[in-house]
């Protein structure tokens, strides 16, 4: 099994032994199945595991937390195991992942942790706190997903890498016009991964977010369905 860097052990106290039996599913069946790939076995509990555990640092205790995209449950599976008391739901579109993850689950009896097997966009009946999410779209695209899917006031919270400051200027209209009302940079887990985790966290305002504005055919269409009604 890959071996736990120290400030794995320091960082997760208490949480270590049911990472450490995530991390044996990750270095196993994960990758049998296609999740990860066999070169990421060495580096799965830095570039993966400590990587998205840090993001807990900017999630308020309790949250409610949907993440989008989980894959190999990156980072929303972490986040359930490094902080029992968030409430998570995994939503991954793809069966062979949504399945693994539901064993997962199982085989750790996490109480706190659920999937969903669905695409975000259609997803419309669950809300929560933070959205967060990995390497699943640009900022633009991804938050055209995520905004209908947080409470008013809340956040998405995404891991981005070395270009977060730049597709965050090249996407600030956009997001503008999705509800975002503020937007930061966050380092999380300085001193525990080197290079700590860049996350963008987006701040919705208090009016509950909508889904993002129709264009063109769509447009027409709800155009004249509105004339059919009124008629
Ligand atoms: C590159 S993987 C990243 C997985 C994981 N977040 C990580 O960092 O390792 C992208 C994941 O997003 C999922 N995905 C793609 N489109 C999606 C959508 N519309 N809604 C939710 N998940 C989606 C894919 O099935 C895939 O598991």
């Amino acid at each position: 099994m890959p071996v736990a860097p120290e400030s794995a052990r320091e960082y997760l106290g208490s949480q270590f032994g049911l990472m450490s039996r995530y991390v044996e599913h990750l270095a196993t069946s994960a990758i049998s199945h296609g999740l990860i790939g066999p070169r990421e076995r060495e580096s799965l509990w830095t570039r993966h595991v400590l990587n998205c555990a840090v993001l807990g640092e900017v999630i308020e205790p309790a949250a409610d937390v949907i993440d989008v995209g989980s894959g190999a449950g990156l980072p929303g599976m972490v986040l359930g195991i490094s902080r029992p008391d968030l409430h998570v739901t995994l939503v991954e579109p793809l069966l062979r992942r949504s399945n693994w993850l539901s064993m997962v689950i199982e085989d750790l009896a996490l109480t706190n942790v659920t999937v969903r097997r669905d695409r975000a966009e259609d997803v419309h009946d669950l809300r929560a706190d933070v959205v967060t999410s990995r390497a699943v779209a640009r900022l633009d695209r991804l938050t055209g997903w995520c905004a209908p899917l947080v409470r008013a006031g809340g956040r998405v919270v995404a891991i981005k890498g070395a270009t977060a400051q730049e597709e965050l200027d090249e996407t600030r209209e956009e997001l503008v016009a999705l509800g975002v009302v503020d937007a930061r940079i966050a380092q999380c887990g300085i001193g525990v991964v080197d290079p700590p985790t860049t996350a963008v966290e987006l701040v919705f305002g208090s009016t509950t977010p909508g889904r993002a504005p129709k264009t063109g055919a769509g447009r027409k269409k709800q155009k004249s369905k509105n004339r059919r009604r009124s008629g």
